[in-house]
């Protein structure tokens, strides 16, 4: 094989690996690990079968709404300058379309699975309204997320609803640890959304995207993002302080600096496209080291 075939191959490789996008599936994951240990927090139980599916569901389902995602954007145009687009990649939508509702379908199918083995429907329910709030972020005729709607749905659904929908699969009663542990997920799930729109606010603009980056400019979206995670600072040490949250749970303070080279990093780069990309992985390492500290922190309180 000549270098110049090898080369193509890995900027293709490459192309498909952000098309994966393997890093936001965190987002699938931290919601059902905070929930399950919230539920063992409160009545020392846990049920690995359960944890289990449910997690390849929320997996499954986060392939869907990415895939599907490519899918419908290619509607609207605003992946043109996006080669690694699925769409852009394989050239056939309707195989795109079929692929991301099977995994739906499979998602959906080991939530059936955990509703039938409890005989409580609770969280189906939960997850299918997750499912239809992510339809309409992207899907027509709603297409909320083109509205600026985006990250209201990804913190109530990524938050409160999945973290209580994995403490509910435990326990089978919702308790308020479940939901305060729900919003601080569900905030930092947001700012990953929020970060990811600032080296798109042009073509986002031009599709007729009003992302909340194209709404705010960037300037001020760096100081609208600093305001956010500083909030978010804020209830991880208030929850506890007000016997919310268990004590332990300080310790997903320990993501600070994380939280602190996000912000220092937009502020510097808000403007500037290849530099500001970064940020969403970032904004993925804050949420998924607050996620899992929140969760340990969770566990060792049962303990300590
Ligand atoms: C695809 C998503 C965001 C990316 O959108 P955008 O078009 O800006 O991205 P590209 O630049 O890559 O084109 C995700 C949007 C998520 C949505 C707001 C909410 C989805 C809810 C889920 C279905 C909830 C799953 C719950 C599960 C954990 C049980
Ligand atoms: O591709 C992305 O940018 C995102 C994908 C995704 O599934 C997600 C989920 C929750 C919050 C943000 C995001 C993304 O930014």
């Amino acid at each position: 094989m000549s270098i110049v075939s090898t080369r193509k191959l890995t900027s293709r490789q490459r192309l498909w690996l952000a098309a994966i996008k393997v890093p936001v599936y965190s987002v699938s994951v931290i919601p059902i690990i905070v929930g399950s240990s919230a539920a063992f927090e409160k009545i020392s139980t846990f049920d690995f079968r359960i944890f289990t599916t449910f997690l390849i569901s929320s997996i499954l389902i986060i392939a869907w709404i990415n895939i599907s995602n490519d899918y419908f954007d290619a509607d609207t145009g605003i992946d043109k300058n996006k080669p690694h687009s699925i769409v852009n990649l394989i050239n056939n939508k309707s195989l795109i379309f079929w692929l991301s509702n099977i995994f739906l379908i499979l998602g959906i199918g080991g939530i059936v699975l955990i509703s039938w083995l409890q005989k409580d429907l609770t969280v189906l329910f939960m997850v299918i309204l997750c499912c239809i709030l992510g339809y309409s972020y992207q899907g027509p005729p709603f297409r909320l997320g083109y509205k600026g709607l985006g990250e209201i749905i990804s913190f109530i659904t990524f938050g409160p609803i999945a973290v209580s929908a994995s403490y509910y699969s435990q326990v089978q009663h919702f308790s308020i640890i479940s939901l305060a542990s729900g919003i601080l997920i569900g905030i930092s799930t947001s700012i990953i959304l929020f970060c990811s729109h600032f080296h798109q606010v042009k073509d986002d603009f031009f599709a007729g995207k009003r992302s909340p980056i194209v709404f705010l400019g960037t300037k001020l979206g760096s100081i609208v993002l600093k305001v956010i995670t500083v909030f978010l600072m804020f209830l991880v040490i208030f929850f506890p302080i007000l016997k919310i949250l268990p004590f332990w749970t300080f310790l997903s303070l320990l993501s600070f600096p994380v939280a602190h080279k996000l912000v220092q990093h937009v502020s510097q780069y808000h403007n500037q496209t290849s530099k500001v990309k970064n940020s969403k992985f970032i904004a993925i390492k804050f949420h998924f080291f607050s996620g899992i500290l929140l969760s340990v922190g969770l566990i060792l309180s049962k303990f300590i």
